[in-house]
């Protein structure tokens, strides 16, 4: 991977000092032939980045992405940052979410190709004024959501086709943005100046209750409104599929020895598994597993929409109330705990521990571990999110030792996903 070590000490070089106070040299990169040989060096190897030198390597990727956006915290001014924030990604967002509501991405998808504006003007529902529709597309063209080839032409790019198919979720990940997300990030801070600064720890009345038109907290939101259940369902799927699946961080064959499966025990119950995608997982895994010992659990609304593998067994069950499925070799739980509050936290702990037999069920959290210091933009960003919409937080080892060990449970081990974003917590009864 020199080739990629390279992209990343180019990328690491280039600070603000280097272009001597000369605001063109940065702004004006198009102009390659005016600037001076190092600038083009460095413009010419950030441009020869292309998703193809990665070879499908994820990690790889994902550490060049860190470093390109290093590289402009470091490169643009204070103000630049500040206009990015404030101004730049709130009508980008707007611009997305408005041919979102025409329909033109899912049409466009469908056909493909370049188009003209006025062609792109007939994939609208209701018909959009065309200079409106080319004062969006000039945005997101410079944000490259679209590729602009000459006046009024636009080319799709692979995001812009991504909103347009349904299966990449990305529409729906948008949507629950404009659905939840947004407002909620909105009022925090006037939430937190209401409750006098304190962590905000309540589940019912809290920053979303506050910013939803009908006091809602975020699940009571959900259930109240199919689009906005739609919407959150898909961006889960979206966000669990771009992680690493938990059997590739926990080898699940060990499982196996000393398994009891011919009896009909349970074998692996995915408590709050939504959609099923890591039970399916599990399946994928180890094929051979009989029928019914893959157990998913979710709420009502959830399962009833659930397409799984028939080996595997939907089951509606609220984890606030005690867990029916006794004594399986293991219960799995993705991105729920980090949805709850410490004393919630604890009650779905204590009573999936209640339902495990010592010495034989083990329990895995597969969540974010926040480290000590430098977590990522993707890890704290979950964080933060996690308060505004649900006055709930990412944990750092610590507090997760203390939650476990409070619910009557030990970690025997952390293991830490190769993208480093999630660890699965692999727990017992202590
Ligand atoms: C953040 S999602 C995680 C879903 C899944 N584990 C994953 O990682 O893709 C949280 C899940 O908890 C479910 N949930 C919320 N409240 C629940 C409850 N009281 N009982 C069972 N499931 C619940 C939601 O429906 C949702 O599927």
């Amino acid at each position: 991977m020199s080739y990629l070590t390279g992209i990343i000490s180019a990328l690491a070089a280039a600070k603000p000092s280097w272009f001597s106070g000369n605001g063109v040299e940065h702004v004006q990169a198009h102009a390659a032939d005016r600037l001076p040989s190092e600038t083009n060096r460095i413009i010419d190897s950030l441009d020869a980045v292309q998703p193809e030198v990665f070879g499908g390597n994820e990690i790889e990727r994902l550490k060049v992405r860190a470093a390109a956006r290093q590289l402009l915290a470091r490169v643009e001014t204070p103000y630049e940052r500040a206009w990015g924030f404030c101004f730049e990604q709130p009508v980008v967002f707007a611009a997305l979410q408005t041919c979102i509501n025409l329909g033109l991405w899912k049409s466009w998808t469908a056909v493909g190709g370049e188009k003209s504006i006025d062609e792109l003007v007939t994939f609208t529902t209701p018909t959009v004024d065309t200079n409106l529709l080319r004062r969006l597309f000039r945005l997101l063209a410079a944000f490259n959501v679209v590729e602009e080839t000459a006046e009024d032409r636009f080319k799709p790019t692979p995001f812009s086709n991504s909103i347009g198919d349904e299966s990449t979720k990305v529409r729906a990940s948008l949507q629950a943005a404009t659905n939840q997300y947004l407002a909620a990030g909105h009022n925090l801070p006037t939430y937190l100046a209401k409750i006098s600064y304190k962590e905000p720890m309540e589940i019912n009345t809290n920053n979303h209750s506050d910013s939803d038109p009908d006091g809602l907290n975020f699940f009571g939101r959900l259930q109240k409104s199919p689009a906005c259940f739609e919407a959150f369902n898909g961006h889960m799927e979206a966000w669990t599929a771009w992680k690493t699946p938990w059997t590739k961080v926990y080898d699940t064959t060990k499982l196996l020895e000393g398994a009891k499966l011919d009896d009909g025990s349970p074998f692996v119950v995915d408590v709050g598994g939504s959609t099923g995608i890591d039970i399916s997982h599990v399946l994928a895994k180890h094929p051979d597993l009989p029928s019914g010992s893959l157990i998913l659990q979710d709420l009502p609304e959830v399962i009833a929409k659930v397409q799984v593998d028939e080996k595997i067994m939907a089951m509606v069950h609220d984890f606030f109330l005690p867990q029916p499925v006794k004594g399986s070799r293991a219960y799995f739980m993705h991105a729920v705990l980090h949805d709850w509050p410490d004393h919630n936290a604890k009650q779905m702990l204590v009573n999936t521990k209640d339902a495990m037999v010592k010495g034989y069920s083990k329990l895995f959290v597969y969540d974010i571990v926040l480290p000590p210091t430098g977590a990522s933009i993707s890890q704290a960003t979950m964080d933060v999110e996690m308060m505004s919409l649900l006055s709930a937080s990412e944990r750092t080892q610590s507090a997760w030792t203390k939650l476990l060990a409070d619910a009557g449970l030990q970690i025997v081990n952390f293991w830490p996903d190769p993208q480093q974003y999630e660890m699965v917590i692999e727990a017992e009864i202590a």
